[in-house]
């Protein structure tokens, strides 16, 4: 029987099952300030240890202020932060802290420091976790009360074995369109919930082009498809980008030549072995642009704002009712809609080449007036690998802002925030009522088009400005 790359990689951490249940061993578990502090007064109160110090890893993300990483003045978000550090000195667990080199979004720090490997399992009270899975590890998110499990144990009840589904992405995807393209155009094919209960596993070729970076901006946004984790299976690029990089986690010599065996057996064996399976064909994508109040409202930049009685996935209420709260009028161009303010960053999209792509439309070009762009690195190592190569000079010359990691303006918790009625073109991945602040509008587009919106003002089609 042929297996999915998913099923081999379950197969390998079940420590034992019961009828509904399977207990699977959690190869590293990474923590933020946000779902940690019950756990961790859960294991006090129980007079527990974290069982394995060694595959537990701290950052901070959520509540940091991007303009002045030491000023935090929410108290909500300073006690988050200070709980945080006292908990992992407390338990002894080690804390990738601000001004450390390392601080970021815990889905970027993982990859950079070698801790997220093929076929292991990767567990974060976090649910886009599913960004590990680029590397062809099984990656989910899980709850508070499991985040303590998992540190007192390392292990997690799971239910019922998820079904698999296959997504093949064919063709080349023309210039001008990102890895967020592909995903968008995923999730709209497919409805927010299409994949439920299932892990998606991403091939073909338009998935091998990909780099590390656009894998991670695939594998991220499964969750919004409804998917319990998304992987794609290791192949050269993961190797490159596992061994060439300073990634302290890493397997080196010896342990490298037995890991770099076992990898190759990390594949699906035959595309019958999905559960399901869809197609895709990216050279006939556009850059698309969601309109909506979720990913899956989505159209192309050269379409225009829905008739409500013809979206797929939602009912006449609910397209209404979103068009209502985006303050969108049916007809209206995509590329007649003006923009107030511009993110780029997230765990989406906050990666060097999302930054590079980012520079390249910023180049020689002004944020229109009236718009105001942020530019948030999705990590402290991100950050200096910018500045190395000039891109904060870039972004500071088209008048962007040049800010420190963390999740930004992603979603509400920290600073960065939108107010009741504006209008954001965001390189994030949800666009929910009230995510990017109270009353706030969320358009969810790639870092290049992100860039175009600032540089023009309302949304543009990319490709015209790179010609
Ligand atoms: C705060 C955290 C629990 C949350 C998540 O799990 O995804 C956040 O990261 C988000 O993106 O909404
Ligand atoms: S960047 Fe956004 S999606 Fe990612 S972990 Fe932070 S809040 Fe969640």
């Amino acid at each position: 029987m042929p297996e999915t790359l998913f099923e081999k990689v379950w197969k390998r951490h079940v420590v034992t099952t019961t009828d509904e249940a399977t207990l699977l061993y959690v190869d590293r578990h990474l923590i933020h300030e946000v779902t940690s502090p019950q756990a961790f007064e859960g294991l006090r109160l129980a007079g527990r240890k974290v069982r394995r110090r060694d595959l537990t890893f701290a950052t901070l993300d959520h509540n940091v202020p991007t303009e002045n990483q030491l000023d935090i003045r929410e108290p909500m978000s300073r006690r988050q932060v200070e709980t945080l550090r006292a908990n992992c000195r407390e338990f002894d667990v080690t804390l990738y802290d601000m001004q450390s080199g390392n601080q970021g979004i815990v889905h970027v720090i993982g990859p950079e420091l070698g801790l997220t490997l093929p076929g292991t399992t990767i567990v974060c009270g976090d649910s886009h976790t599913s960004t590990h899975g680029a590397f062809g590890a099984l990656a989910f998110g899980i709850g508070t009360s499991e985040v303590e499990h998992v540190l007192a144990t390392q292990t997690l009840w799971q239910g019922r074995q998820p079904h698999s589904l296959g997504i093949e992405v064919t063709g080349t995807l023309p210039a001008g369109l990102e890895p967020k393209d592909i995903i968008l155009a995923v999730i709209r094919a497919i409805g927010t919930g299409g994949a439920t209960g299932h892990v998606i596993e991403y091939y073909g070729p338009a998935i091998t082009a990909l780099t590390m970076e656009g894998r991670m901006t695939v594998c991220n946004m499964s969750i919004e498809a409804g998917a319990r984790a998304g992987l794609i299976g290791p192949d050269d690029t993961t190797i490159q980008y596992i061994t060439k990089g300073n990634r302290p986690f890493a397997p080196k010599g010896k342990a490298l030549e037995a890991a770099l065996n076992d990898w190759k057996t990390l594949r699906t064996d035959d595309p019958s072995a999905f559960d399901r399976h869809i197609s895709i064909d990216a050279s006939t994508l556009a850059p698309q642009v969601t309109w909506g109040t979720n990913p899956a409202m989505t159209v192309d930049v050269t379409g225009q704002v829905p008739d409500p009685d013809h979206v797929p996935f939602a009912s006449r209420e609910d397209a209404r009712r979103a068009l209502d709260y985006m303050g969108l009028t049916p007809g209206t161009p995509m590329t007649e809609i003006p923009v107030d303010i511009v993110f780029i960053g997230s765990c989406t999209n906050g990666r060097i080449e999302d930054l590079r792509t980012a520079a390249k439309v910023f180049q020689g070009r002004k944020v229109a007036a009236g718009v105001r762009a942020l530019i948030v690195p999705g990590s402290e190592q991100v950050r200096d690998q910018a500045e190395s190569e000039g891109l904060d000079r870039i972004f500071s010359e088209a008048g962007a802002e040049w800010r420190q990691a963390g999740c930004s303006m992603c979603l509400a918790m920290n600073p960065d925030k939108l107010t009741p009625g504006q209008r954001s073109a965001s390189t994030s991945n949800r666009n929910f009522e009230g995510r990017q602040g109270p009353g706030g509008r969320t358009h969810l587009v790639s870092p290049a088009m992100a860039a175009a919106a600032a540089v023009t003002g309302h949304f543009t089609d990319v490709r015209h400005l790179l010609k």
